[in-house]
């Protein structure tokens, strides 16, 4: 899968029911890459990644996934939405959460194997759930549920992660190990979008950024997209890109990068 086209767009248009929010949006993603989504309330994020997932349907323009229209790979998507509803419907334990990731393989009712289930352990271990396993989900606070969602996206094991605001509700031990998680995804061939406010947290993993205003303000690699200007050009105020160094986290050793 090394290097494979996973998503091209080119003049897409994205909204809700025929009205824009989104126009013009070009950009390709390949295996093993990362592209991080960054901008204003409101300014489309979500509605990118719903729209790559195959949730809402392109207003118009191209956007392929896997070379095929979005939403007809579940096998291969793993998505992880802004709001999680399935804890205060059902009576689920965070292990049933988890299992989930699991069910695109095996359908509702498949048989679960033992390389199911030890994904499902691995994933639990790998955002530091696993003593929670029995507990009811909804009985967790919004950083565990957080972390239990995560996990169920790691248990799926995709080619593609789409991820909406992943280290919401997050403390510091739970947003390192996102990030050492998200790195281990990429290095195995995954490729990540992942919408978010941790500019330096997600441009540390990520290989493109997009900033977004009701508009793509611009696109490229961290280093020459987060400057002081398309930053004001973003939020419409002056944010210092230079007051923490963003560290680049790359597969089996990490270093310091320059920024202009
Ligand atoms: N279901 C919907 N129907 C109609 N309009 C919507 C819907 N969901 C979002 N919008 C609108 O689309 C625009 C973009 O919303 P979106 O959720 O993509 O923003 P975002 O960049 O993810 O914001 P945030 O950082 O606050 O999560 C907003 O103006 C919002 O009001």
């Amino acid at each position: 899968m090394a290097d494979s086209a996973v998503i091209a767009a080119s003049s897409l248009n994205i909204g809700y029911e025929g009205v824009s929010v989104v126009a013009d949006i070009n950009f390709g993603l390949n295996s093993g890459q990362g592209i991080a989504l960054i901008g204003t309330n409101g300014s489309g994020k979500s509605t990118l990644l719903k729209t790559i997932a195959g949730l809402l349907p392109p207003l118009s323009g191209e956007i392929n996934v896997f070379n095929s229209r979005p939403g007809r790979q579940p096998k291969r998507i793993a998505y992880l939405g802004q709001f999680h509803a399935s804890g205060f419907v059902l009576p689920l334990r965070a292990v049933d959460v988890v299992r989930m990731g699991r069910f695109p393989h095996r359908g509702l009712l498949g048989q679960f194997t033992g390389d199911d289930e030890a994904r499902v352990q691995d994933a639990m271990k790998v955002m530091g759930v696993t003593g929670l396993a029995d507990a009811p989900l909804r009985s967790l606070s919004g950083g565990q549920q957080q972390r239990i969602y995560l996990a169920q996206v790691l248990a799926h094991h995709a080619d593609l992660l789409i991820l909406d605001e992943p280290t919401s509700g997050l403390d510091a031990g739970g947003r390192e190990l996102y990030l050492q998680a998200a790195r281990d995804e990429l290095c195995r061939g995954a490729a990540v979008v992942v919408a978010t406010h941790d500019i330096h947290e997600e441009a540390s993993l990520c290989h493109q950024v997009m900033l977004m205003a009701h508009r793509v303000v611009a696109l490229g690699p961290p280093a020459e997209v987060i400057t002081t200007q398309s930053l004001m050009d973003t939020f419409g105020i002056a944010i210092d890109p230079n007051q923490k160094p963003i560290t680049i986290l790359e597969c089996g050793h990490s270093h310091d990068h320059e920024r202009k």
